[in-house]
């Protein structure tokens, strides 16, 4: 795989098995829908970040309550839903963590940049250190996988919390495979603000077996 000259998500390469989730998904995605999710990501931000009055309340969760059953009249089993499966876009069109935007990659190290907003802070505008796990689940995740190897799971993850990660300014997030031995993959993960270390993590990750769910 030959390292990426420039930031570029979208060309991440993607194994096999991705590249049909993904492509699965992003041919069923109506117009429209990245549109709802980047709406949804900074929805979270604002009702996090807001002190509303009491009118404004009400009518902020009567048009949520619209929108709720709008999309709830749509539901659909798992296998067919599209949050989460567009690969190819930084966040995977999805909310629960903050978009990673890769930067660059090689068969053996990923660096992204991301940005957590105000949903994700947990207090004195630093980041809850459940949201640093989930993005370093993400980041280390993403390299486990790239370069056609057969998909993992995380089957332990070990987060050390350095100094307090910021809201609000982008952060450049750093993953590493250290070596693989049989099913099982080791992985290292660093977070910084600029120079300053904000938190690492180790992972195990396991492959799956052909055909295990
Ligand atoms: C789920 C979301 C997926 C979303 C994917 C989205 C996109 C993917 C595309 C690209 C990637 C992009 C982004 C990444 C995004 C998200 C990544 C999230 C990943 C996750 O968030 S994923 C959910 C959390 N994850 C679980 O929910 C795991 C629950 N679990 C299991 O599903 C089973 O556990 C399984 C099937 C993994 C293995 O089961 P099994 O029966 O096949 O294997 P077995 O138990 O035999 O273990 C074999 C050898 O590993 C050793 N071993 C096992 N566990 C160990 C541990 N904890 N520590 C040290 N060693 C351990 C044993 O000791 C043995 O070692 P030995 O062979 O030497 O004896």
């Amino acid at each position: 795989m030959t390292p990426s000259p420039e930031p570029a998500h979208d060309r991440v390469p993607l194994a096999p098995f991705w590249r049909q989730w993904s492509d699965r998904a992003v041919a069923r995605a109506p117009a429209g829908w990245t549109g709802l999710i980047d709406e949804l990501r900074d929805l979270q931000d604002a009702a996090a970040a807001s002190a509303p009055p009491a009118e404004t309340v009400a009518r902020a969760t009567a048009l949520l309550a619209d929108a709720r059953r709008l999309l709830a009249a749509h539901t659909v089993a798992d296998d067919e839903q599209l949050y989460g499966k567009l690969l190819r876009l930084p966040g995977r069109g999805q909310t629960l963590s903050p978009p990673l935007r890769l930067l660059s990659w090689t068969a053996t190290e990923i660096v992204g940049e991301v940005t957590f907003g105000r949903f994700h802070s947990g207090s004195n505008d630093a980041v809850h250190g459940g949201a640093v796990a989930l993005l370093f689940d993400e980041a280390l995740g993403r390299l486990s996988d790239l370069d056609d190897r057969p998909p993992s799971r995380t089957v332990s993850l070990r987060v050390e919390f350095r100094s307090l990660t910021p809201v609000g300014r982008p952060l450049t997030v750093r993953a590493r495979l250290l070596g693989q031995d049989g099913r099982k993959r080791r992985l290292a993960g660093v977070l910084r603000d600029g120079e300053r270390l904000c938190a690492e993590a180790d992972g195990l990750f396991l492959a799956l077996r052909p055909g295990q769910r």
